[in-house]
């Protein structure tokens, strides 16, 4: 007890000299405005945290396109629609090394700070270049998955929290593109990808006072939570790889027996082990199953709030039932998706997502670091190294020159014979990000999305009791799907 004044008194000047270093940083730079702030320390953080949507709102009409906050303990930058563009398109600026701070994916994992560029590799060369020969299993799995986690729907069933069911029936479709056809019947490596992407998920919930301190803090105490407890990523790391190296041993063992005749299965296993550099007598079991659990992040939860946020919007628009199920008997008579080109003419179900996208409710969100000597703006503006920047995505998604006087309002239709298919990104709608690092998973997690949505669409009929969308749940500028309970009833055939 004697120690609480020392440690007091010693805590708060730690806390002064950093606020002091972030003040009087570097100012030989055209940086962009400050917003005034009252306190010191915690500078905008109440206002962030509290009501970011005003907070953001009273900014930009005071200081305009460009302005910088205090939150957490660092200065951030916000940009909306009209420099948004020139983030992205900057080799100046990264999404990948601001993010692995607030998901430190990589120090959790043991893998190379770049591994996302190897996660990319992967989104672009298997998931969607590969994405015709998923297109069979991926029915099936979603089939019987929506079957055994919905299932038939004779009186009207009430889900309470959706989050989780489209996520199990989302993360059985993914890992099975990355483990392949034997090692998917393994029920407990399916387990271990879907909640270590889910722990990775929950990250984003946690509040990052830790950053008053030291960001380095902060990032500190989310790798923690892996290396102890539950969590434990080593144990993690044991098991996946139990499971993976008889499968990895077979295949190679079958690769050097029948050598060219050997017909490798696609996945994304095989392509690790098929990498210029991979040494197949000395695998390196430790960085497969780091990759294959990084890329479970990336391709899980990000696809399930895609679908939650469908259905929350398709359960409260009963304006849009008759036409988006006319849609689904027209191209989908059968049950079954042939090819891509059959979901590709479901225009009204894609239009109607990607205003759901637009209108999903995030404020602000990816943030990307400046990693070169400065990012310049071509308002004159400037960042130097090291400085966060992040986009105003409400101002970008919601601007009435763009979207008309209302553009606000729902409009599912509003992309029709527009070109402008869900997955397509533009310095207006950055659901995928756009530019140099858009998302390279976007055009499979759209065809994976329209077939679930079309399954729900032909099987459901799914209303909400308040029978208005609930509006998401913001947390910081990020918008969670909100909870609120779906009816599922069998739908009747006329
Ligand atoms: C609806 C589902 C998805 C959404 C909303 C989504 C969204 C995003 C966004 C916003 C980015 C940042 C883009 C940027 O910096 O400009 C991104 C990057 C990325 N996404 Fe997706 N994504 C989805 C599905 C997937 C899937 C299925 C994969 C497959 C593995 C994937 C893999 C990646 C990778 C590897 C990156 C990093 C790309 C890079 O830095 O070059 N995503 N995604």
């Amino acid at each position: 007890m004697d120690h609480i004044p020392d440690t007091l008194i010693v805590g708060t000047c730690v806390l002064v000299i950093f606020y002091i270093i972030n003040k009087f940083r570097n100012r030989k730079f055209n940086e962009p405005p400050l917003v005034h702030y009252k306190y010191p320390i915690i500078g905008h953080t109440w206002d962030y945290c509290a009501d970011v949507e005003n907070f953001f709102l009273k900014c930009r009409k005071e200081y305009g396109e460009i302005f910088s906050i205090y939150v957490h303990g660092s200065i951030m930058t916000v940009v909306g629609k009209e420099l948004c563009h020139e983030v992205f398109n900057s080799k100046d600026a990264s999404f990948k090394v601001a993010f692995e701070d607030k998901i430190p994916v990589a120090r959790i994992l043991g893998l190379p700070l770049n591994y996302m560029t190897f996660t990319a590799e992967i989104a672009k060369c298997v998931f969607n270049d590969q994405m015709l020969s998923f297109l069979e299993k991926t029915q099936r799995t979603l089939y019987r998955e929506v079957n055994a986690s919905i299932g038939e729907c004779e009186e009207p069933k009430i889900i309470h929290n959706l989050r989780p069911v489209i996520f199990s029936i989302v993360s059985k479709v993914v890992t099975n593109i990355l483990v392949g056809d034997k090692l998917f019947q393994d029920k407990e490596l399916v387990n271990i990808f879907a909640s270590f992407s889910n722990e990775l998920y929950k990250l984003l919930h946690v509040p990052e006072y830790l950053g008053f301190i030291h960001p380095w803090i902060f990032r500190q105490s989310l790798i923690l939570r892996f290396r102890f407890g539950g969590r434990k990523v080593k144990k993690l790391h044991k098991t996946v790889i139990e499971k993976i190296k008889p499968e990895i041993e077979e295949r190679l063992r079958q690769e050097r027996e029948y050598g060219n005749s050997w017909k490798p299965p696609v996945d994304c296993i095989q392509f690790l082990l098929d990498q210029p550099g991979v040494d197949k007598k000395n695998v390196d079991y430790v960085w497969i199953s780091g990759q294959l659990l990084a890329a479970t992040f990336a391709s899980m939860s990000t696809t399930t709030s895609s679908v939650t946020n469908f259905l929350l919007d398709f359960a409260s628009r009963p304006e849009y039932w008759d036409d988006l199920l006319e849609e689904q008997e027209t191209f989908n008579p059968n049950d079954k998706f042939d090819n891509l080109d059959q979901i590709s003419k479901m225009e009204k179900l894609d239009s109607f997502l990607r205003e759901v996208f637009r209108l999903s409710g995030n404020i602000f969100s990816l943030v990307h670091r400046v990693t070169g000597p400065e990012l310049k703006f071509s308002n004159g503006y400037q960042l130097p190294r090291g400085s966060d920047v992040g986009i105003y995505l409400k101002n970008v998604h919601h601007d009435s020159e763009r979207y008309g006087p209302d553009p606000d309002e729902f409009d599912g239709y509003r992309y029709l014979g527009k070109n402008s298919p869900a997955s397509k990104v533009s310095r207006d709608f950055l659901h995928f990000g756009m530019g140099r690092h858009a998302c390279p998973g976007r055009n499979f997690a759209i065809n994976e999305i329209k077939m679930l949505c079309g399954i729900l669409i032909k099987k459901y009929k799914i209303t909400i009791k308040s029978k208005k969308r609930p509006p998401n749940i913001l947390f910081g500028g990020v918008a969670f799907t909100n909870p609120e309970p779906l009816i599922f009833e069998n739908r009747v055939k006329a």
